[in-house]
């Protein structure tokens, strides 16, 4: 069972922070759940951080707690990698290994615990479902995200027909096959036959997604350099989901705007919005 770490009120509601033993990913993890004020069942909306984030970044600095207030939505930001684990080299780079685990369950040997992935999509909602009770309705999920959190959420939502009823993502990593911080990670997790890699590729999700229609929202910032310099690459996801009538994407370019939570919350209400439509 999941122990509270802290614990504190929040626009009416309360803003937690847990940690709990996986056993998915075979370490203490932690995990933010905002519930909003009232009794419930609230619908539970998702937030997955990006590179060199915690469970923290988006409760501090996301902005989500108003909205999540005024609409009576249940958010909960997990970690984004293993912690505490120690595989060589995992503290070596930013951009992979902890903070850095990109939402796959690796296959490479050296990397078996880092199944992200798996631990989103079904040990922590089961976690969550024991531990929030009534105040949760689980069978209304929706999925959001920051660049590689971005991308996770794209992925779990098409990899997951019906599961979650819209997604959006704030500059997602869009074609981490075509990028480099998608092929490291890929090459590094999922060893180097590009053709696992294709099973967690927004942009190549979106060429095959076939289940209820989906909707998605992403904002990007237009002066967002990790844009600039070809890592979220926006337009291929775009493009692909153009030919596919089960997704309706809505993708709004941002002007002036970074890559940081400061751009976040600029547009956070929106995405609490958006979600708020489909529960
Ligand atoms: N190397 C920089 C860049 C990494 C970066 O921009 N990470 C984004 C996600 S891809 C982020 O959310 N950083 C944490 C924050 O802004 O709070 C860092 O260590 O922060």
């Amino acid at each position: 069972m999941a122990q509270e770490v802290s614990s504190n009120k929040s626009f009416g509601g309360v803003q937690k922070v847990y940690s709990h033993e996986s056993k998915v990913l075979g370490c203490s993890m932690k995990f933010a759940v905002y519930t909003p004020p009232g009794d419930g069942p609230f619908p539970v909306l998702w937030f997955l951080s990006g590179l060199t984030c915690t469970e923290a970044n988006c409760v501090q600095k996301g902005s989500f707690q108003q909205s999540a207030a005024a609409q009576g939505i249940v958010v909960i930001c997990p970690d984004t990698s293993p912690r505490g684990i120690d595989i060589e080299g995992d503290n070596d780079s930013w951009d992979f290994g902890t903070g850095a685990g990109f939402y796959v369950n690796a296959t490479e040997e050296k990397w078996k615990p880092y199944r992200m992935y798996e631990y989103v999509t079904e040990e922590l909602p089961s976690v969550c479902a024991a531990l929030l009770g009534d105040k949760a309705n689980m069978a209304k999920q929706s999925i959001t995200g920051h660049s590689m959190g971005g991308h996770g959420a794209l992925i779990c939502a098409m990899k997951n027909p019906s599961k979650y009823q819209s997604v959006s993502a704030f500059s997602p990593i869009c074609a981490p096959m075509n990028c480099p911080w998608g092929q490291k990670a890929f090459s590094g997790y999922l060893g180097e036959d590009k053709s696992t890699w294709e099973a967690y590729d927004a942009s190549k999700l979106a060429e095959k997604y076939s289940g209820p229609k989906l909707k998605v929202l992403i904002d990007q910032g237009s002066v967002d350099d990790f844009l600039i310099k070809g890592q979220l690459l926006p337009e291929q996801f775009v493009a692909a989901a153009l030919k596919n009538d089960q997704l309706e994407v809505e993708y709004r370019l941002q002007e002036g705007y970074d890559h940081s939570y400061f751009f976040i919350s600029s547009f956070m209400k929106d995405h609490i919005e958006f979600h708020a439509k489909f529960f």
